[in-house]
């Protein structure tokens, strides 16, 4: 199989982690990685050799994936999507503003490319979305995470967050909602409702807890098929407390995915 050259939009706590470890994920290769123009300089003395940082998505690029933020959607992933490239998306969260889905969809079918929308710090998702093909009742999310990684979040705002020893409910909305006013800290909300009930049947809760170091998602679903509960308890990446280890390795299995002939 031909070796897979990606382009990585963005190089935070999740793009280090995935340059590092794609090294050793045979028949991948990260060759270009856009950041801000700003950060273009310092961004190329972190990589190695093989990779260029840019501000721009090159013309060469056939797979794009992005780790950046709710606004790389519009500025790289859908004029991306416009020109035939395929991509994958860690942001989920991004389609919480009206119109982006429709925009994602529209893109993609316009270039004949594919967006994958990446399951990232949850599972189960397969499961849902199986499931919700037989009729789903109900569907439930909670994210529980450390008091520190609600920092600069509204959050901050309503709870002095440092003073917290009970576990403490910072948000109780819809998964649009939640996903639109916790960028960094929601996207799995918004998976999970593109995959069951919707973004706003979905009902979503967002916890402080003082007594775990984890980042928790607890998921519960009912329907036709039966129910389905499950909880993740993530380990943070170090650069990132609020972002899940686990979802670095997401994208290392969709990238792995591509040159591999049994998937999984
Ligand atoms: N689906 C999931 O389970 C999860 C998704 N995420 C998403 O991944 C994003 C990145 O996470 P981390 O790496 O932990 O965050 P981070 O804050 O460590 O790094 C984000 C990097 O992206 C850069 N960036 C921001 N906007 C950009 C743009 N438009 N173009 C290029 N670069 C841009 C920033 O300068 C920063 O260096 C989060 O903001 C969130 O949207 C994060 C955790 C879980
Ligand atoms: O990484 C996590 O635990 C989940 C997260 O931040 C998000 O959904 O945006």
């Amino acid at each position: 199989m031909p070796e897979q050259q990606v382009t990585l939009v963005g190089h935070g706590a999740i793009g280090r982690s995935l340059v590092q470890r794609s090294a050793a994920l045979p028949g991948v290769r990260i060759t270009h990685v856009v950041v801000p123009p700003h950060h273009r300089d310092a961004t190329q003395a972190a990589l190695p050799a093989s990779i260029e940082a840019c501000s721009t998505v090159p013309a060469s690029t056939r797979l794009l994936l992005e780790c950046a933020g709710h606004s790389a959607l519009l500025e790289h992933v859908l004029p991306a999507l416009e020109r035939g490239v395929e991509c994958a998306v860690l942001s989920v969260g991004a389609v919480s503003e009206p119109g982006m889905l429709e925009q994602l969809e529209a893109a993609a079918r316009r270039g004949a490319a594919q967006v994958h929308l990446l399951s990232g710090a949850i599972g189960g998702v397969d499961a849902l979305a199986a499931a919700r093909l037989a009729g789903l009742d109900d569907v439930t999310y909670t994210g529980r995470k450390p008091p520190g990684s609600w920092s600069g979040t509204p959050a901050e705002q309503s709870f002095d967050l440092r003073a917290l020893r009970e576990p403490t409910v910072i948000l109780e909305a819809s998964a649009r909602e939640a996903a639109r006013l916790y960028p960094k800290n929601a996207n799995v909300a918004a998976t999970i409702a593109l995959a069951g009930l919707g973004l706003d049947r979905t009902r979503v809760q967002l916890v402080a807890d003082p007594g775990v170091t984890e980042n928790i998602h607890e998921i519960r679903v009912r329907g036709a098929f039966g129910e389905m509960a499950i909880t993740m308890r993530g380990q943070p990446l170090a650069d990132n407390p609020k972002t899940s280890a686990l979802t670095v390795l997401s994208a290392l299995r969709f990238l792995s995915n591509r040159t591999s002939p049994v998937t999984l």
